[in-house]
């Protein structure tokens, strides 16, 4: 079993879990659930810099990268700094984090928040719009063409926008049919967890010209986010390279700060 079977193995388990406690007709009473999102796609088309900063305590690549990292002390601080939205993961076991975390971060801050999860199933996207997010990710690995097709629409319904990660050439089939808000590209490789900036470089040639474009992990420089704009993207989602930090806000700041001159 590669990592990305492991983790949604234990997803399926982990969402028999959360629905026999919360049911989707509880998720549908919730204070969230009818709220109006903040467009994350127009908030990066309008940004100069389209940073994505990201939420994360751990990943099964890195191990811990900021085992108590807090989300009042850093989703504000990415905000101020001027993130045009922020990537909260909320997998417990593999990440760190908790759906509490997004609930948290919704109540703090008024850019566009995008949760960051394995969306295998149409309860996961109930929950986003409950826990207060803007978008969701879907992974083409994780799932099949017509689920693709079938949660975008759900999303769509609930006011939330897409994100469809790919990664190859193969995965190109699911942005054919579906209607997604935007596409990344991840140059990190699920199975295998190496990262290569080129991934993004070759697969932005063979998109549609109009679609906002995203690239995904392993990015660091503030060089590398001129050169993947010059290329056509948008947006830039950026983990690790600010969770390394004690005051992730901060570096995040620092970075804006080089894009800029
Ligand atoms: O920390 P990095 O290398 O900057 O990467 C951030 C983000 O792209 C990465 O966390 C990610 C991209 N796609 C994912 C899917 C699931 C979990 C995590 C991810």
């Amino acid at each position: 079993m590669n990592i990305l079977e492991h983790i949604i193995a234990n997803k399926k388990k982990e969402i028999e879990r959360h629905q026999e406690a919360f049911s989707i007709e509880r998720l549908l009473e919730t204070e969230q659930i009818n709220r109006h999102t903040i467009s994350m796609s127009k908030s990066l088309q309008k940004s100069e810099t389209g940073i994505i900063a990201e939420f994360k305590r751990k990943s099964p690549s890195k191990g811990w990268i900021h085992p108590n990292a807090q989300i009042k002390d850093t989703i504000p601080a990415y905000e101020k700094a001027g993130a045009s939205a922020s990537s909260i993961l909320t997998d417990e076991i593999f990440f760190g984090g908790t759906p509490g975390d997004l609930c948290q971060a919704r109540k703090m801050v008024n850019m566009p928040l995008l949760r960051k999860e394995f969306i295998i199933d149409e309860y996961q996207i109930y929950q986003a719009k409950a826990m207060g997010a803007d978008a969701i990710l879907l992974i083409a690995a994780a799932i099949s063409t017509q689920e693709c097709n079938r949660f975008v629409q759900l999303a769509h319904q609930l006011g939330l926008e897409v994100l469809l990660e790919l990664h190859d050439e193969a995965e190109l089939c699911y942005i054919e049919n579906s209607d997604t808000d935007m596409v990344g590209i991840n140059n990190r490789d699920l199975t295998s967890f190496e990262t290569d900036i080129n991934r993004s470089f070759e697969m932005i040639k063979k998109l549609p010209p109009q679609k906002l474009c995203i690239s995904e992990s392993g990015i660091s420089d503030p060089k590398t986010v001129k050169e993947l704009r010059a290329a056509g993207f948008r947006g830039f989602l950026m983990g690790e390279n600010f969770m390394k930090h004690e005051l992730p806000g901060c570096a995040l700041s620092a970075f804006i700060k080089q894009l800029k001159i």
